[in-house]
């Protein structure tokens, strides 16, 4: 499947969405749960393959874990296999190979771990060759490159002779994910305790207790489908399953940004109900604790010509690929830009002052990029647009085009 033609929907558009199980969530359980030794138990775990590749190599003996372009699954794993003493090299693609992992591995040597750069120091491939622990209790490492390395330490916490008190330096980004990894670890019986204001978490040295978790619906995932109701016709309603209104997760703040779109949400027995209302004149939004959402919120800007300024998108640049050179690069396709207004920090959606002839259907590249990929598919509400690539979706959401055929042409 090297490309989809997706082509707009006749009228209003009315579906019930299955939706992803969080891979976020996911993975997160299933590493807690290996350290109580697999006495628990995780439900409704993602079909995504990022998650399936963490079950894969939790279960493997081989020495070599192939992470594939699982960021999680790379950093979460660095930390389990260190702390549990076990003898692995950790690789994954070319652009895994480019994500940056110094942080933790410092860390996590500071702590004991025997760890090797394969090829770049700082870059994974990794050699893991066994754990002392070296008697430190305290770890301070900067908050603002990403948070999985601070949700590894914080889950291998609890398995530590002596605990561990984490001292995040500088900005926090993605905090809501480190809040989830808490929450997570509190429901398998963690004691951590938080304090924001001093960015510092403290764990106590005790064992996980084996227990049965849960695992919600994607709110990333969802995203798509509020972006889907916004720029659909009047009168347009979609149902997402399995979402829930107390989520742990940080994306769910969809729902206020999208009322700025023009999308109502109102929760159900079996998850959230979207429909229509007014949009507003524009928005600003940080990115800094949602960064996933940012490809779908900018495409919908560019579509809906709401005006759309974004900040917190720093991380951007250091996922599945440049995110913010990717959105660039293809909103152009669709007659809008992507502006950098201060360096580095403040972006606009806008329209381009020189529309280029559109081809009858842009061609969207996605960069190995689910999010661009299913961030895009949107379009389709309004004109038709081919997605090159469309099987990337398989890292967070691989039934999304079974899903997405409810609402749109898919060829
Ligand atoms: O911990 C997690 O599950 C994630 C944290 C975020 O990464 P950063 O912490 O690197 O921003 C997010 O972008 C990623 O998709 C999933
Ligand atoms: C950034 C992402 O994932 P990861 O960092 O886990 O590869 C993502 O799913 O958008």
């Amino acid at each position: 499947m090297t490309s989809l033609r997706l082509t707009p929907p006749e009228g209003p558009v009315r579906a019930t969405i299955p939706l992803a199980s969080s891979k976020s969530e996911s993975n997160r359980a299933l590493i807690i749960n290996a350290l109580t030794q697999f006495k628990g138990e995780v439900q409704n775990l993602a079909t995504a393959r990022d998650t399936q590749t963490m079950i894969r190599l939790l279960a493997s003996t081989d020495e070599v874990a192939d992470v594939l372009d699982a960021g999680t699954t790379m950093r979460f794993l660095t930390a389990y296999f260190a702390a549990t003493g076990q003898q692995k090299t950790l690789t994954g693609t070319p652009r895994m190979c480019e994500r940056p992992i110094g942080l933790l591995v410092e860390a996590l040597r500071t702590l004991g771990a025997d760890i090797t750069y394969l090829q770049k120091d700082g870059y994974p491939p990794l050699r893991i060759n066994g754990f002392t622990p070296s008697g430190a209790d305290r770890v301070a490492i900067r908050g603002d490159v990403s948070s999985q390395y601070i949700s590894a330490l914080l889950m291998i916490a609890p398995t530590l002779p002596t605990g561990l008190t984490i001292e995040l330096t500088g900005e926090v980004g993605s905090r809501p994910y480190i809040e989830m990894t808490i929450e997570q670890m509190r429901h398998f019986g963690a004691s951590v305790q938080t304090d924001w204001e001093a960015q510092t978490l403290t764990v106590a040295p005790q064992p996980y207790t084996p227990t049965t978790f849960a695992v919600e619906s994607d709110w990333s995932g969802a995203s798509y489908w509020y972006s889907v109701v916004a720029l659909a016709e009047e009168g347009s309603e979609l149902e997402l399953l399995g979402l829930k209104a107390h989520s742990l997760q940080g994306d769910s703040a969809i729902q206020t940004i999208m009322r700025a779109f023009g999308v109502e949400s109102t929760f159900t027995e079996r998850g959230v109900r979207l429909t229509k209302i007014p949009a507003q004149e524009s928005l600003t939004w940080d990115y800094t604790g949602c960064p996933d959402l940012a490809q779908t919120v900018a495409v919908c800007a560019a579509m809906t010509g709401i005006p759309h300024t974004l900040t917190g998108i720093e991380s951007l640049k250091i996922k599945e690929t440049d995110r913010v050179l990717a959105l660039q690069n293809e909103l152009q396709k669709l007659g809008a830009e992507l502006v950098e207004v201060e360096p580095n920090t403040r972006y606009e959606v806008r329209p381009l002052s020189a529309v280029p002839a559109f081809s009858s259907a842009p061609s969207i590249h996605t960069y190995d990029d689910h999010r661009m990929a299913m961030a895009f598919a949107p379009v389709a509400m309004r004109r038709a647009v081919v997605i090159e690539e469309p099987g990337v979706v398989a890292k967070s959401y691989p039934s999304f085009w079974d899903d997405f055929r409810q609402v749109a042409g898919v060829e």
